[in-house]
């Protein structure tokens, strides 16, 4: 059964069309791409389909159920996990409490007061400890061998790798990326798509928004092409690269990143 699936979706903000009648499908098994230039609509996406915001019309189901009008707590526990384009990790919490931190799918900064207010409470949360800790092993050995440092000690990569474990946390059939390998040297982007590539073998669906095109072509099956709010191209990334209206929309803009793509 397909897993998403985005019918004629289109989000109007005043007299904008960010999105227009966008429609495609997400299967169990698939790594999926969002690709497109500044203001496309991708991140208005992500937000359409975690509740944040509705769709002006169109229809958004999760294993054919409709997601219209689910709050988006209730659509976090449905089993859609998220990370943001901007880094919101908790930066005076470790680690590992940045991880517990995500059990709790309603999470919010209000939340997060509670749980600096009342970590004794956590010591009898054993077991929200123990899957934490699986969840940081899950992601990188790395990590977990750092669960006590605070959020704001690990360098860079590691505080997205780590917005990836908080994600995790809920149990997510589908997990959205949004611009994860944003700052990421070439060698940090390689480690990210090894730790996709590992969550989407163990069953996960991602969908990721991504202007580096080496994470684009290293993990998906698919790509979707926004320009404009329009979706102007679908396949894999072997075609998308190759298509004249992408490369005139979006990666001739990109050349030095899919420089590498195009030479193969
Ligand atoms: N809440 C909002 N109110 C008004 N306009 C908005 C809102 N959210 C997004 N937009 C507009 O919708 C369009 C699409 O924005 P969006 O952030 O989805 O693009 P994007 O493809 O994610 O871009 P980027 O790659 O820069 O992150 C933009 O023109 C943006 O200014």
């Amino acid at each position: 059964m397909t897993l998403l699936s985005i019918s004629h979706v289109t989000r109007r903000f005043a007299g904008l069309t960010a999105l227009e009648d966008v429609s495609f499908d997400v299967e169990p098994d698939e790594v999926v791409g969002l690709i497109g230039p500044n203001g496309a609509g991708k991140s208005t996406l992500i937000n359409l389909i975690t509740g944040i915001t509705p769709p002006s019309s169109g229809d958004i189901r999760l294993r054919g159920e409709s997601l219209l009008g689910v709050k988006p707590h209730l659509i976090a526990r449905k089993g859609i996990g998220r990370t943001f384009q901007h880094i919101h990790l908790f930066d005076e919490l470790s680690v590992l409490e940045n991880v517990m931190v995500g059990f709790d799918s309603r999470m919010t900064a209000g939340y997060a007061a509670t749980v600096l207010g009342l970590r004794s409470v956590w010591r009898e949360e054993a077991q929200v400890r123990e899957k934490a800790m699986e969840i940081l092993g899950r992601v990188d050995e790395k990590l977990l061998a750092q669960c006590s440092a605070l959020a704001r000690e690990l360098p860079y990569a590691d505080k997205r790798r780590l917005e990836i474990a908080r994600a995790l946390a809920t149990g997510p059939s589908l997990l959205l990326l949004d611009e994860p390998a944003a700052g990421m040297a070439p060698q940090e982007i390689g480690a990210l798509a090894d730790d996709l590539r590992r969550l989407n073998r163990e069953g996960m669906a991602v969908i990721v928004i991504e202007h580096k095109m080496r994470l684009i072509e290293g993990v998906t099956d698919k790509v979707i092409v926004l320009d404009h709010g329009r979706k102007i191209f679908e396949g894999s990334f072997d075609l998308v690269k190759r298509n004249p209206d992408v490369i005139e929309a979006y990666l001739g803009r990109n050349y030095a990143d899919v420089a590498v793509a195009q030479a193969s």
